[in-house]
């Protein structure tokens, strides 16, 4: 019995190495078609990159610039045994994201999951693929015109914080500030209950979302702690369990609040009547959510994962945004000018809350918004993981293989923009985008970022109250300004910005 049990053992391990081992060469034999660094056996590439948030990107953009060949914008990098190959050209990313079988994540977005659960951001393409379209009509115009009110409010809050900084008549960092705003936005949007960030900034639910950030990411730098017993052992395990558990009773204790309320008002719209006829209605995705469950389609647990991925990757994505607008606002008079132009002319003169159709007509600041994205698209990088082989220009990507693609590379190719480098919001208002996949801050295809809309409005509405009131500059010009790429793109030096409060009419820029 024992030499059979060992028998069996010893063909099983030899058929799995064997097997391991096929695969592997398949991949290899595969990816050996592209260019890309010399790799060491075993270490791959690993010992040339430097895991830093600075470093890491621009090594990346780097490489992959450097191995390119001809007209194809593929690259392969082996980070030990796992393949990696960067894209960055729009036919490229058209064939992996406009690709029905490329839906899946790779492993590395699963360090967000202790946070985010299996909510849309991160969930593997059978639960994804009915959830979306669940959640998809929740998007809509119809129902995000609710949310400029949310907007305007919190706007205002981070223009007083703005109009206190332009009497100091200092350059400050401006980042966190505008994080904090966000946040609340995107909280409020999402829960329907004010967490007043920027008016309590220190609150252990905002401290939690702040460590959590940084521990993945971090992680992410760090391949000894990918496995989740080491990272718990040795790394930040006991503070990173610490934070989950924070955040994830601020957030269930409001869904359960408010479903306790729905439930004893009979569903969600006699509660939204009731809320209406006492003058205090408030829409939230979760009393959508809250809908849905009433009817069998979410389950409690599917709301609180959505929520947090909707807090997740609906505050730093829009607040990075804001900030490198501003920046390049700063560092551009001529176009602040013109920004606060369009918005004398669509606002007036009068103190008044900027309302749906106001934004809709604010179309120099929308291509201002574009280009901003154009040139730092908050995402860094979008990963997919191949489970299946996919052509990508006449080459097989082999299954096992993990696709990066970098959306700031396809976004300065001078085959789709010209002059590149240049801040120049005229091309999103005159001329014509030369490939669909050569723009893609919210990514593209079927997977593409489900908040885009409600970011756009976001932005337009708040970055309105800012340059109605006051007029900017940036302390660094853009070329002395250097990205860090963590989970978001942010200015490694800072955002430091100086205001003055405007009047109506005047676009005179604001000199030292
Ligand atoms: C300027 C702001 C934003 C940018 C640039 C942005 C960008 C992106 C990108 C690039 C992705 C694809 C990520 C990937 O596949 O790895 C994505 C996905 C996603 N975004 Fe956004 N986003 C923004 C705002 C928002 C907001 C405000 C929300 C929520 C209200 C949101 C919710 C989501 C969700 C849920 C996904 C996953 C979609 C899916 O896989 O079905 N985003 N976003």
């Amino acid at each position: 019995m024992g030499i059979i049990t060992a028998s069996i053992m010893v063909l099983t391990i030899t058929w799995i190495i064997h097997f391991a081992f096929r695969k592997a060469k398949f991949i290899y034999d595969k990816l050996t078609v592209f260019q890309g660094p010399a790799a060491l056996p075993l270490l791959g590439n690993f010992h040339q990159f430097h895991f830093s948030p600075e470093e890491f990107f621009e090594q990346s953009q780097g490489i992959a610039y450097m191995m390119r060949k001809g007209d194809e914008r593929i690259t392969r990098v082996w980070l030990g045994g796992l393949p990696f190959v960067l894209l960055y050209g729009a036919e490229e990313m058209e064939a992996v994201l406009g690709s029905p079988k490329m839906l899946n994540k790779p492993f590395l977005y699963g360090f967000l999951s202790a946070w985010i659960g299996d909510g849309l951001l991160i969930s593997k393409p059978d639960k994804w693929r009915p959830r979306r379209k669940l959640l998809t009509p929740t998007f809509h115009y119809d129902i995000l015109k609710d949310f400029v009110e949310v907007y305007n409010r919190h706007g205002k809050t981070l223009l007083s914080k703005f109009e206190n900084q332009a009497d100091s008549g200092n350059y400050e960092d401006v980042f966190h500030t505008i994080t904090l705003c966000t946040l609340d936005v995107i909280c409020e949007a999402a829960l329907g209950t004010s967490i007043n960030a920027q008016k309590d900034p220190n609150s252990p639910y905002l401290d939690a979302v702040f460590k959590m950030k940084d521990i993945v990411f971090q992680r992410l730098l760090r391949p000894h702690f990918f496995s989740d017993t080491i990272f718990k052992w040795i790394g930040r395990g006991e503070e990173h369990d610490q934070c989950v558990k924070i955040l994830h009773d601020f957030t269930s204790k409001a869904i359960y609040a408010r479903k306790a309320k729905v439930d004893a008002a009979g569903g969600v719209e006699q509660l939204l009547a009731q809320e209406t006829a006492e003058g205090r209605r408030r829409m939230a995705f979760l009393d959508l959510m809250l809908d849905m469950n009433s009817k069998g389609e979410l389950p409690m647990e599917g709301i609180c994962e959505e929520v947090d991925t909707f807090t997740f990757e609906g505050h730093d994505t829009t607040s990075a945004a804001m900030n490198w607008f501003l920046h390049l606002m700063g560092a551009n008079p001529e176009i602040q000018s013109k920004v606060q132009k369009e918005i004398d002319e669509v606002l007036g003169e009068a103190d008044r809350p900027i309302s749906y159709e106001d934004l809709g007509k604010l179309k120099y600041l929308e291509a201002c918004f574009k280009e901003t994205l154009r040139l730092y698209p908050s995402v860094p990088l979008i990963a997919r993981q191949c489970v299946e082989d996919i052509q990508v220009r006449g080459h097989t990507l082999p299954s096992g293989t993990a696709v990066v693609m970098v959306p700031s590379m396809v976004h300065k190719d001078p085959r789709y923009w010209e002059d590149p480098e240049i801040f120049n919001p005229e091309r999103f208002i005159s001329g014509e985008l030369k490939h669909p996949y050569a723009y893609i801050p919210f990514s593209a295809g079927s997977r593409n970022c489900i908040g885009m809309r409600f970011a756009m409005m976001e932005e337009k509405c708040i970055l309105a109250i800012l340059l109605k009131n006051l007029k900017v500059k940036a302390k660094l010009r853009t070329d002395q300004m250097r990205v860090a790429a963590e989970l978001i793109i942010r200015p490694m030096f800072g955002n430091e910005l100086k205001f003055e409060r405007r009047e109506f009419g005047d676009y005179t820029p604001l000199i030292d």
